[in-house]
Order: C-alpha cells, then sequence, then structure tokens
C-alpha cells in the first residue's frame, strides 16, 4: 500500500503499519488487488494493522526476473490524453494493452485533465483580481469523470477541492498570487488526476493500481517557482523510492510536472513538464522506452495548428527534439530530452487518438543523409532583439566578456546571438517592460555600448542537417524573398541541427508556411 502515509512496500511484501483506520480500509484495497495479482493476505488487525501480501510459492528467478525489468516502460499520457472518463477509458486500455507486451506493469505518468493547468491559473487570476473563488470548470470535469467511472468523488477528490478552495480564498485575502503560490495552485491539477486513474483502475479493472505524488517518489527541484530544475540528487531518490514503495507488483499512478524544494514547498518544472517527469523516471530506472502520448501521430513537421498540410516526421535525434522544443515547438518539454539522451533511453511520442500509428521514435543518432535535409520547422513568438554596439574603439577587450557578464548577474537567459567585434545582436524570448528587467539590463549594459531593443520579432527555426545548411539556405531565402518577408537576423548557431532566422511577428505566420512549402509540400 505505497504512497500512503504510515505504509511502506518491500518487494514482494505489502506493509501497513501503526495506520488509521481509514488508510487499513485502503490497505485491504491493495491487498485484494495484490491477491488477484498472485498474492496472499496473510494478516489483518483493525487499528495497528499489518497486512501482508507474499508471492505463492518460489520467488522468481534471477534471469527471469533481469529480463522482465528490461521490458519495463514509462507510459505518460498528457493533458490532451485524459480530458473526460471515455478518454480514461481509452487510456486504460493502452495500459492494459502494454501490459501484455512487456509482461510486466509500466510506470504511468499522468498530466492534469484536459486543460484543468489552464483553468487552475485562471482561477488564481479570477481571485486575485476580481475576489471570486471558482473552481466549477475544474470541479465539474473530476466530478463528471468520477460519476461516469462509478468512483467515489467524496472521497477522491473532494478532499483536494476543499483544499483548492481554502488556497483561492488565500489569493483573494491576501491579494497575493506568487509563483510559489501558482505552484501549489496547479499542482492539484495532476493530484486529482493520478487519484481518480488510480481508483479506476484498482476499482474497475482489479490492478493493483496505486497513485503517487512525484515528490513522494524523490522529485526534487530548486526553488525556481513555475519553471524550477531538477536537483542532480532526484535520480538516486527516484530509484529508491521505486525500489522502497513501488517494486515490481504495483502498477504506480504518478503525478507529472510536479516535485517539492528543499523547503518542501511544491514546485513545477515549467508547462508540459510532465514529458519530463518521465523521462526521467525512464533514466533512473534504465526502462527500455519512454512513450509520450499526445493527440498527434507523434512530431509533425510543424505546428499543425499554424500549417495544414504537416507531413509526420518518423524519426529524429535527441539533439533535434530538443532543438525544435527549445524554439516553440510545444509538442515536447525543452529540457526532457537530456535524462534520455544522457542514459541513451529511446523515446516514443504517439497519438492516443490513432494508437496503432507508430509515432515518431527519437534515438542517438540517425543517418542524416538518409532522410530530408529538413526535420521540421517552429516558430517562436514574443521574442525581442537586443542590438548592442561598443561605445569603446575598435577591438576593445573583454566587449563580450562585459555584456555577458551583465546578462549573467541579471540572469537573463539568450537565444539567438549574431556578433561582431564591436556589435553584438541577441534576442531575448520574453517582450521585457512588464518587470522592469529591461530597464534595468539598458542601464547596466549603457555602462559599455549603445543598446537599442526591437520588440514584436519571432524566431523561425529550421532543425536541419547542417551539413546541407547552403542548400537549405539559399532555398529559405528564396522562399521568404519570394514571399517579401524581410529577414533581420540569421543564426546557425553552435548547434548542428539548427538554422534560425529572426522575422516581424506580425510576418512570421506566412514566413512558416512559406517554407513548410518549400521543404515539405513541394
Ligand atoms: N512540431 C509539432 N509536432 C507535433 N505537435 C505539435 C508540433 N508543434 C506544436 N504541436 C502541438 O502540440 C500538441 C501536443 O502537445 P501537448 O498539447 O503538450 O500534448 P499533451 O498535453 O497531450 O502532452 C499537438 O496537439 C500540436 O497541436
Ligand atoms: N499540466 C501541465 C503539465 C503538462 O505536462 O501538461 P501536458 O502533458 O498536458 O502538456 C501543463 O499543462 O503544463
Amino acid at each position: 500500500m505505497a504512497g500512503q502515509q504510515g505504509t511502506r512496500a518491500v518487494g514482494w511484501v505489502v506493509a501497513v503499519h501503526e495506520t488509521t483506520p481509514r488508510t487499513a480500509r485502503r490497505a485491504l484495497v491493495v491487498a485484494r488487488a495484490a491477491r488477484r495479482s498472485r498474492c496472499g493476505v496473510t494478516s489483518t488487525r483493525r487499528s495497528v494493522m499489518m497486512v501482508q501480501a507474499v508471492e505463492h510459492g518460489a520467488t522468481t528467478p534471477v534471469d527471469e526476473k533481469k529480463e522482465k525489468e528490461l521490458k519495463r516502460v514509462v507510459c505518460k499520457f498528457g493533458g490532451s490524453s485524459l480530458a473526460n472518463a471515455e478518454r480514461l477509458r481509452e487510456v486504460t486500455k493502452l495500459i492494459k494493452l502494454q501490459m501484455e507486451k512487456s509482461e510486466q506493469y509500466p510506470v504511468v505518468v499522468l498530466s492534469a485533465m484536459g486543460p484543468s493547468t489552464n483553468e487552475l491559473l485562471a482561477a488564481g487570476e479570477k481571485a486575485l483580481l476580481e475576489g471570486i473563488v471558482d473552481i466549477s470548470t475544474v470541479r465539474t470535469r473530476a466530478y463528471e469523470a468520477c460519476d461516469s467511472l462509478g468512483l467515489n468523488k467524496e472521497d477522491l477528490v473532494d478532499p483536494l477541492l476543499s483544499n483548492l478552495d481554502q488556497l483561492l480564498l488565500g489569493i483573494k485575502f491576501i491579494k497575493e498570487l506568487s509563483p510559489r503560490t501558482k505552484d501549489q495552485l496547479v499542482s492539484y491539477g495532476e493530484r486529482m488526476s493520478v487519484r481518480i486513474m488510480a481508483a479506476h483502475l484498482r476499482i474497475n479493472e482489479a490492478l493493483p493500481a496505486v497513485h503517487f505524488d512525484a515528490y513522494d517518489l524523490g522529485f526534487r527541484t530548486d526553488s525556481n517557482y513555475t519553471n524550477a530544475e531538477l536537483l542532480s540528487c532526484t535520480h538516486g531518490l527516484i530509484q529508491d523510492a521505486f525500489q522502497r514503495l513501488v517494486g515490481e507488483n504495483t502498477l504506480a499512478i504518478v503525478t507529472g510536472f510536479i516535485a517539492k524544494d528543499e523547503k518542501n514547498c511544491v514546485t513545477t518544472l515549467g508547462r508540459g513538464g510532465s514529458d519530463l517527469t518521465a523521462t526521467t523516471i525512464g533514466a533512473a530506472l534504465g526502462v527500455t522506452e519512454v512513450q509520450v502520448w499526445k493527440d498527434v501521430d507523434g512530431i509533425l513537421s510543424t505546428d499543425p495548428r499554424l500549417v495544414k498540410d504537416v507531413v509526420q516526421v518518423p524519426l529524429v535525434t535527441f539533439d533535434e527534439a530538443s532543438e525544435m522544443a527549445y524554439f516553440g515547438a510545444k509538442v515536447l518539454h525543452p529540457v526532457a530530452m537530456q535524462p534520455a539522451r544522457k542514459y541513451s533511453i529511446p523515446v516514443r511520442v504517439k497519438n492516443s487518438y490513432n494508437p496503432n500509428h507508430p509515432g515518431t521514435r527519437i534515438v542517438n543518432t540517425r543517418d542524416v543523409n538518409k532522410d530530408k535535409p529538413v526535420t521540421s520547422l517552429s516558430l517562436k513568438r514574443g521574442v525581442t532583439v537586443v542590438d548592442i554596439v561598443s561605445t569603446r574603439m575598435l577591438g576593445a577587450y573583454g566587449f563580450l566578456a562585459e555584456v555577458f557578464k551583465v546578462f549573467a548577474q541579471l540572469q537573463i537567459s539568450v537565444d539567438m546571438i549574431a556578433s561582431s567585434e564591436v556589435s553584438i545582436s541577441l534576442t531575448l524570448d520574453k517582450a521585457c517592460g512588464s518587470d522592469g528587467t529591461c530597464g534595468t539590463l539598458e542601464q547596466e549594459l549603457s555602462e559599455v555600448a549603445n543598446v537599442q531593443f526591437e520588440r514584436n520579432k519571432a524566431i523561425i527555426s529550421i532543425v536541419t542537417n547542417v551539413p546541407r545548411s547552403s542548400w537549405v539556405l539559399a532555398n529559405a531565402m528564396g522562399a521568404l524573398e519570394e514571399g517579401a518577408i524581410d529577414v533581420e537576423m540569421i543564426s546557425q548557431g553552435a548547434s548542428k541541427y539548427n538554422i534560425s532566422f529572426i522575422t516581424k511577428e506580425k510576418d512570421c505566420e506566412k514566413a512558416l508556411r512559406l517554407l513548410h512549402q518549400k521543404f515539405f509540400e513541394e
């Protein structure tokens, strides 16, 4: 009965000790599920209760066990795959199919249901700005799912919803919605979806499913709320937690996106961060594959909401996928590929609405000469270009160093850079001004340079086979020239996978369509 207070699971034995009657009841449910999955309940008592679920007969032979471990996969389902009860049933089928294939339980990572994260953030703003506490959309979605699946919503989601109400009341009266509060607020989305899904799998499917909040499985981050970074200790903590709390006989349903910092406050890994939760678990457990289930047939040549005739990309490398995500493709979290690349864990992006499609495989290397020179196009809006020209004489010593010292001190990250000896143009991905950051930046940079900010720009990135860059550049420039699009900056970057352009934001969609036509439709 892992994941609940006062419980622990070790290998084949599930033990619940010094527990409340309520936890004991929950333990019994798991123990019964364990019995159905070839385990036996050996003893129960009422208030201080011990449940042991011990496998009948001999232990699993080592080789067979190793083989099983090798087949374990992580399945991550995003919000679009979890919109309602009907989708949860579909996801159930996919989990069961995976269990049949690999003959063991996958680790399931879930995002919040549908647009719950956006709704929670909107509820926070409403409490702050209008003094209205309203979580009706989130509550309705959770209730409808519970009702449709025949689950007890009073036990399952009401405690969380009532905490959520309290939190929004706090925001209303204190008139504060800090990044830390936002993280606490959005965490309810993932925390509810895992509880509903695990209960459904337990009660309706007789599977030994247990929900876990990722911070109880070792997810630790820094305190950079809303975009926190995982601490290096997380890897070992996850291994230890899975061994202690999950083992082989539990179907773990884990929250994506959320973690805790060293102050024990909830943090989040940035929007779309459940992908990173999945690859981090995959890397820590050394699984055979991390499956990321979405509502599209894998990675596409560009954002299908912007271009009609997109094509599916069957195979990309971790580097290519990272570049795409970093430069705006919403399909994957920008950091999600790092753990998978480091530990060579293949990732597959699949469509929960079309599960027979093979999806996109993401691997360490591929033969770039075999495929088209351009893999995909991505678009990042709201970009500010900073032109910095040295006020010192030509060749002035340390100009670049002084400029980047300012960025480092203000903790502002930079995407694209083009430089000469006395001038630098670079891009910031936040339209600055609202938080005063540009004011400070301008002030600091003015000490060494003349500075100009140009807002409302966009970056279009071509993820490409850079040895073919001359061909790609010539064709890209030709297409943009024909469409009368001004290119304001170009960078082929240190990365071997990316050529990026700056255009005016108002031109960017047209530019994207022209490039897509050139590289994918002709
Ligand atoms: N290059 C791309 N390839 C595939 N999908 C993309 C791409 N660019 C943007 N998208 C969008 O990303 C969506 C999937 O990502 P996301 O909404 O985060 O899924 P989920 O919530 O299921 O994790 C797709 O529905 C698609 O509209
Ligand atoms: N629910 C979070 C985390 C996440 O990863 O979501 P999704 O998998 O639906 O992109 C978000 O909306 O950002």
